[in-house]
């Protein structure tokens, strides 16, 4: 499927600084458009400030320079987002929680399709058993599944993942790498993760943001499609070429 065209990402010449630290300084990146776009670095170095630029919630007076599509166009009302605290309303139950954004935007045309399509998530994310439970009486990892089919049901054409598997084990983990990478094939994603190995699983693009103040990226394109098989030697070296990347940075607060 062709991407939708707006869908892509444009920073140009993007400037924040909290108190006294800078954390980006004139720094412009194109998105890869209908790809699976990874940011890695260490804690503190300004990965999810760069989403929430990009998700259009930082206070405009906290910045400066422009984040658009390229042809211009704001990327207001393409953007899902999966911050990374699940931000489940805790008086919904799981079904209602997903269906969060259809309720708000008062889509009651299209609520009895959405309610199938949003069974059938939980189905496949394995929560169908539990989508009658609060978030209160939910695991850690079940929240954190919730969200992902939260933001998966949403059906953007920008997705905006931060840490979206942290609160995994091993293998839900990799059978939600799998999942997501199906849901997601044809939009712009934008990941957050501190796992380098699950970088170079789903990655079309890693940049490496390297502080104390970003003004630019080193980039890696791992070798193969996505998602890749981390057993692979090829994909084994490059985990080492990563590694060697992400330690030469200064230790940040
Ligand atoms: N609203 C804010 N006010 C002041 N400082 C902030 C604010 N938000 C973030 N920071 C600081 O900016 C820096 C970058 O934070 P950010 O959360 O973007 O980093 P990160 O790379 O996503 O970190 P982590 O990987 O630990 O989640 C940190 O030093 C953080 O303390």
């Amino acid at each position: 499927m062709i991407p939708h065209p707006a869908s892509n990402i444009h920073i140009q010449d993007f400037c924040l600084s909290y108190q006294e630290r800078q954390i980006f300084k004139d720094f412009s990146l194109n998105m890869k458009n209908g790809k699976w776009n990874v940011l890695l670095g260490r804690s503190g170095v300004g990965k999810s400030s760069l989403l929430t630029a990009i998700a259009g919630l930082l206070p405009p007076e906290s910045y400066q320079g422009t984040i658009k599509a390229v042809d211009g166009s704001v990327l207001s009302g393409k953007i899902s987002w999966m911050t990374q605290d699940a931000l489940l309303l805790p008086w919904l139950n799981v079904l209602e929680n997903i269906l969060i954004g259809n309720r708000l935007r008062q889509l009651s045309g299209t609520d009895a399709i959405s309610e199938i399509k949003a069974k059938s998530l939980l189905a496949d994310l394995g929560l169908e058993p539990f989508m009658e439970m609060k978030p209160e009486n939910l695991s850690g990892g079940m929240r954190q599944r919730t969200a992902l089919a939260r933001t998966l049901l949403e059906d953007r054409p920008i997705v905006l993942l931060d840490e979206p598997f942290s609160a995994l084990d091993a293998v839900t983990r990799t059978e939600m790498h799998d999942l997501t990478f199906r849901y997601l094939s044809d939009k712009t994603v934008v990941m957050i993760t501190h796992d380098p190995l699950e970088a170079l699983k789903l990655a079309d693009i890693i940049y490496i943001l390297k502080g104390p103040t970003i003004t630019n990226v080193e980039i890696l394109t791992p070798s193969n499609t996505a998602p890749r098989n981390i057993k692979n030697e090829r994909l084994l070296e490059e985990h080492d070429t990563l590694m060697k990347q992400l330690s030469d940075n200064e230790t940040l607060s």
